[in-house]
């Protein structure tokens, strides 16, 4: 048995020995390595083709729909009443909830399968069956005239937004050189929070004078379905992932997905990178569920795997970031800005920019060192908020929707946004976006599916409870939006906590490496493999 060398990086994500890379022996083979050559591999260069970024924009579309998806229904929100409204039943604000938080169920439901679903039938027709569900669902929205038939429609769409949210991750995990899979990843999360911006600009835009009160939130809605279609055909040219098709016994295919990906590998390369692959991708799919249940929680670097990556996308939930998304116009006019929406669009062009720069330093500083830095700065952030809404006299929110009644008086005010953007800025730095990068690479072939659906799964039953509490959480907390925000800060700290004692690094590893590293055990006691 040939015997390989990798190097692991350390705790903070920086090589043992200053900066040079620690030799360790495996003892099995090593993942498409031949032991010569210094512990790289063919897939470690730092070239990689042209078509990685192609298949990683074309799948990043369903990201796109993601955020659009879930910001556009707050700025539809204001138009579509009277459109809903029945002689018998006016919309109420009780509707209002229903209809914005049925595309997080919808996504809860869709997310739990859509990684069983990709078991099956594999990445690729997954992608498929999420376009569809945009496209039903937008339409079902836009031809929508009574409060049920929009819920429904939410909920389609919600159920895309659940299957896209799982599966682009891993679609371009599985297909990326571990040298850029992190970013790549993250260009999906780019796209979250262009679609989110987008819809704050479309909400404007399409807003009446421009169009009627009607067509003004049937276009809003509608509007996703066209992104979904067009992604659906440029997907017809990108290939399944090679770990599925080895997964599937079908090598040649996978030889050939690898030669188009990596651009510039010898034929015996890409051989030794299908080798590699083979050694972590077991050949028997036929593991019944339960039989899928009992390795995630019997093994335990299977349980480890699962318990950093729910905890992240529980993180990054519970630290209160979507309130801003869903409500941050409510909030602005809550505490007297004269043009909420325009103020609420800094909140999601600092998440973008944010995003930005986490794409540029994941794979350069790794996800622990990130982690680490940015959560005690989202804990300053929300402590500051609260310090700006402790001295902000707040409208209640049905006198606040009334625009234009109140202008900026308070000297907090601007200072507000400023600390907004600092929590936003924070999160979107690491807790907004690793918790998809981790949660695609941390778990086995054999249970990968099982794993990725129960992380996105905590994603979204987080991101619902968020979304329907947070302004009876105003209303009724001790200390109101202060005291709400005082809370998100202890999770945060709790949070960082947490990652700090289980969250190993795995910068720059293969995904087969990874499954070493959470065998060993938490954190950064995992480091070894040895
Ligand atoms: O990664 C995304 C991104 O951070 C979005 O801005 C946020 O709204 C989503 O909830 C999250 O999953």
């Amino acid at each position: 048995m040939a015997t390989g060398y990798r190097s692991i990086p350390t705790e903070d994500g920086t090589y043992e020995d200053g900066g040079e890379e620690r030799l360790t022996t495996f003892t099995e083979p090593l993942i498409g390595d031949d032991g010569d050559n210094g512990g790289k591999g063919p897939e470690d260069s730092d070239k990689v083709g042209l078509w990685i970024w192609l298949l990683t924009l074309s799948a990043g579309i369903s990201g796109l729909l993601f955020g659009y998806d879930t910001a556009s229904i707050s700025a539809a929100l204001l138009h579509l009443a009277p459109s809903l409204s029945t002689p018998e039943h006016a919309v109420t604000t009780w509707d209002k909830s229903l209809i914005t938080s049925s595309t997080s169920l919808g996504a809860l439901i869709g997310g739990l399968f859509a990684g069983l679903l990709a078991d099956y039938m594999g990445r690729k027709g997954v992608i498929y069956v999420a376009d569809v569900l945009f496209v039903a669902g937008a339409a079902w929205q836009a031809l929508s005239n009574s409060v049920a038939a929009m819920v429904i429609g939410r909920a389609i769409v919600g159920l895309g937004v659940g299957v896209g949210s799982l599966i682009v991750p891993l679609y371009i995990s599985e297909l990326s050189p571990p040298s850029h899979r992190g970013r790549l990843v993250i260009i999906n999360v780019l796209f979250i929070t262009f679609g989110q911006l987008i819809a704050y600009a479309l909400g404007i835009i399409l807003s009446p004078p421009t169009l009627s009160q009607d067509a003004s939130w049937r276009y809003m809605l509608g509007l996703g379905g066209l992104p979904a279609g067009l992604q659906a055909i440029i997907m017809i040219f990108m290939p399944e992932t090679p770990r599925w098709l080895l997964q599937h016994s079908r090598r040649n295919e996978a030889a050939k997905v690898i030669a188009k990906v990596y651009g510039n590998l010898t034929a015996r390369e890409v051989d030794q990178v299908i080798t590699g692959i083979e050694a972590g991708v077991s050949a028997d799919t036929s593991d019944t569920l339960t039989e899928k249940f009992k390795l995630l929680f019997s093994v335990g670097g299977n349980r480890r795997a699962l318990t950093i990556s729910c905890l992240l996308q529980g993180l990054q939930q519970a630290c209160g970031f979507n309130s801003l998304m869903y409500f941050s116009a409510t909030i602005f006019s809550m505490v007297g800005f004269r043009n909420p929406t325009a103020t609420a669009m800094v909140i999601a062009g600092t998440n973008m920019a944010a995003t930005a720069v986490a794409f540029n330093l994941i794979d350069r500083l790794g996800r622990r060192r990130i982690l680490l830095l940015s959560i005690p700065g989202m804990a300053i952030g929300l402590l500051l908020c609260a310090l700006a809404f402790y001295h902000l006299p707040m409208l209640a929110p049905d006198i606040a929707a009334a625009p234009n009644t109140t202008s900026i008086t308070n000297p907090w005010s601007p200072f507000l946004i400023l600390f907004m953007a600092f929590y936003v800025a924070s999160y979107a730095l690491g807790i907004g976006a690793i918790p998809w990068v981790v949660q695609s690479e941390f778990f086995p072939m054999r249970v990968r599916g099982l794993g990725t659906g129960m992380a996105t799964a905590t994603n979204w039953i987080l991101n619902f409870i968020v979304g329907v509490s947070f302004l009876p959480a105003v209303e009724l907390m001790y200390g109101g939006a202060a005291g709400l925000f005082v809370f998100y800060a202890l999770v945060c700290v709790a949070g960082a906590l947490a990652v700090w004692w289980m969250y190993p690094e795995t910068k720059g590893l293969r995904m087969e490496e990874i499954e070493e590293v959470l065998r060993e055990g938490w954190g950064s006691a995992a480091k070894r493999v040895d």
